[in-house]
């Protein structure tokens, strides 16, 4: 028999335990409760199917770095507008234009997921803050795209690209395959620290590759963290020694985006010591500087948004050219067609196509413009602070998650003729007219959008046009008929699986042969 005291002590538990329960049932009815709104919402759309209290967060387990695109592109094509519950957090993920109109011209709707934090690893700057102090950096960060700021950027490109086109013949002519991406990344970092930071730092020539090479090192393990909820609390990310290994990935870049803040305070005290009141172009490190002596920034804020611009500036721009260098190496029609129009439309007696001269290219504006249509950022996310209202019978609640595809909407075949193939005359003047707005969105659009896209196409253009003045590329890798099926992994944009390697030859062109020659 059972004495008192046990009855009473198994009593007890019995009641704790039903208290508890009671709790916790409550504490999640007045939840449910308070989010009816996002309930309804997310019972509204379709969707894989969710286990209690695990939602469909055995869809992000599955998840690496290397399979992120093809678990997505597979959700998509199952479910092209579809509600998530990644543990507690509701999700959205679609390729519908009407959501992405309504959200990317939403003054309110401005604030990144929680995702974003990752990216502090580099640097905690415009990229990933949000609110008033996004606001504010993005007042300082506008001018610096103003079309007197960007016409004043011709002679760094010519200087830059000159080195780039000598480092090039090293590898011309031997027939082997040679990865461009690193050559063509420090290219582009040459641009963005003299254009961006008044600074010439010389990385080509300097020959810092491990500055690249880190980056993506660095990049990978960000994105790898993003979906893997192992590896997201901080305090087992440090215990797991990847928080240093991070840190010693970016020390040389934060190191050299610092030595550009001193640098260029340097200079600019120099020069109001000389007694000089010349206005300056107003760079982007220039207003930065302003920010800083006006004291609505520290320095070590000024150094956090080198980095953040370094990295948004020069890795995207190396994506797009290192693809249209392996496009047109897979594609010998296409190079064909756009080195016969810079034939047509340049005066190559100069031995070099001017930033003037540049924005005349039709054709490369076409191809650079397809190139970003199958290779741009895949994906952006967006937390809901209000309710967005898409349409007379939609509203999204706050609190949602929403993560606009942006390759679903770009080989959506509503929108595009020849959806999976390299097609450039999707951009044509007629089928620029007849596209419906909203269509085409590789730098978003409304008050996030890229702010450096002007200068991403003109800085493109600009070393791909001048490149193909002296070289040919060719490659063994057939061009895939379905882009949109191809293999890749997910850098801040699609990288191919295979690398952007390609053969390089010198250009024999009667009047241009001994151009390389020259130059070097
Ligand atoms: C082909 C080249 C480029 C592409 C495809 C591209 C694309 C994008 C996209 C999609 C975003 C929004 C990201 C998000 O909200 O998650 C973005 C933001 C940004 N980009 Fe670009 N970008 C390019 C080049 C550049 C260049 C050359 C610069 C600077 C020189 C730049 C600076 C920035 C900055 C500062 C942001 C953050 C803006 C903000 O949050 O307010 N980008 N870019």
């Amino acid at each position: 028999m059972q004495s008192y005291s046990t009855i009473v002590s198994s009593n007890m538990t019995a009641i704790l335990l039903a208290v508890v329960l009671s709790v916790l049932l409550i504490t999640y009815l007045i939840q449910r409760w308070r989010n009816r709104k996002i309930h309804k919402f997310m019972a509204s759309v379709p969707g894989p199917v969710s286990i209690p209290l695990f939602g469909n967060a055995y869809f992000v387990l599955k998840i690496n770095s290397d399979n992120l695109y093809d678990v997505l592109r597979e959700q998509m094509d199952k479910y092209p507008n579809a509600g998530y519950w990644l543990g507690k957090d509701p999700w959205l993920i679609t390729g519908d234009i009407k959501i992405f109109n309504a959200l990317l011209s939403s003054n309110q709707n401005t604030t990144k997921t929680e995702a974003y934090h990752f990216f502090k690893s580099h640097g905690m700057g415009i990229f990933c803050l949000n609110g008033e102090s996004w606001r504010q950096i993005r007042k300082i960060v506008n001018p610096s795209f103003r079309t007197n700021v960007l016409a004043s950027f011709g002679d760094s490109f010519s200087y830059h690209t000159k080195t780039f086109v000598e480092r090039l013949e090293k590898h011309s002519g031997s027939g082997c395959d040679v990865d461009l991406f690193v050559p063509v990344h420090l290219c582009t970092i040459d641009f963005i620290c003299e254009n961006m930071m008044g600074c010439r730092m010389d990385v080509q020539k300097k020959n810092l590759t491990h500055i690249s090479t880190n980056l993506e090192k660095s990049t990978q393990m960000i994105f790898t963290r993003m979906f893997n909820i192992l590896l997201q609390p901080d305090l087992l990310y440090s215990l797991l020694g990847k928080q240093k290994e991070i840190e010693g990935l970016v020390k040389d870049m934060r190191a050299l985006a610092r030595e550009m803040v001193e640098l260029r305070a340097k200079h600019r005290n120099d020069i109001k010591n000389s007694g000089d009141t010349a206005e300056p172009v107003q760079i982007f490190m220039e207003s930065l500087l302003n920010s800083v002596e006006s004291g609505a920034l520290t320095k070590e804020r000024a150094v956090d948004e080198t980095v953040e611009m370094f990295i948004a500036g020069s890795i995207t721009t190396a994506t797009t050219s290192a693809w249209i260098f392996k496009i047109l190496a897979m594609r010998p029609d296409i190079q064909k067609k756009v080195f016969e129009e810079i034939q047509e439309t340049c005066s190559l007696d100069k031995q070099e196509i001017c930033l003037d001269e540049v924005s005349k290219l039709d054709y490369l504006d076409m191809v650079v413009k397809e190139t970003l249509r199958h290779f741009a950022v895949p994906f952006v996310g967006r937390q809901l602070v209000e309710d967005l209202k898409v349409d007379e019978t939609t509203t999204i609640p706050a609190g949602v998650q929403v993560m606009p595809v942006i390759f679903s909407l770009h080989h959506n075949p509503e929108y595009w003729q020849k959806p999976k193939e390299f097609y450039p005359e999707h951009f044509s003047p007629v089928n620029e007219r007849k596209r419906v707005k909203g269509a085409f969105v590789p730098f978003l659009s409304g008050p996030r959008h890229c702010p450096g896209n002007k200068y991403a196409l003109q800085s493109i253009k600009f070393l791909v046009a001048n490149t193909l003045l002296h070289y040919e590329f060719s490659s063994d890798e057939k061009s895939p008929e379905d882009f949109f099926n191809a293999d890749y992994r997910i850098l801040f944009m699609m990288w191919p699986s295979s690398g952007f390697r390609v053969k390089i030859k010198k250009r024999l062109v009667q009047g241009l042969s001994s151009l390389a020659v020259q130059i070097l």
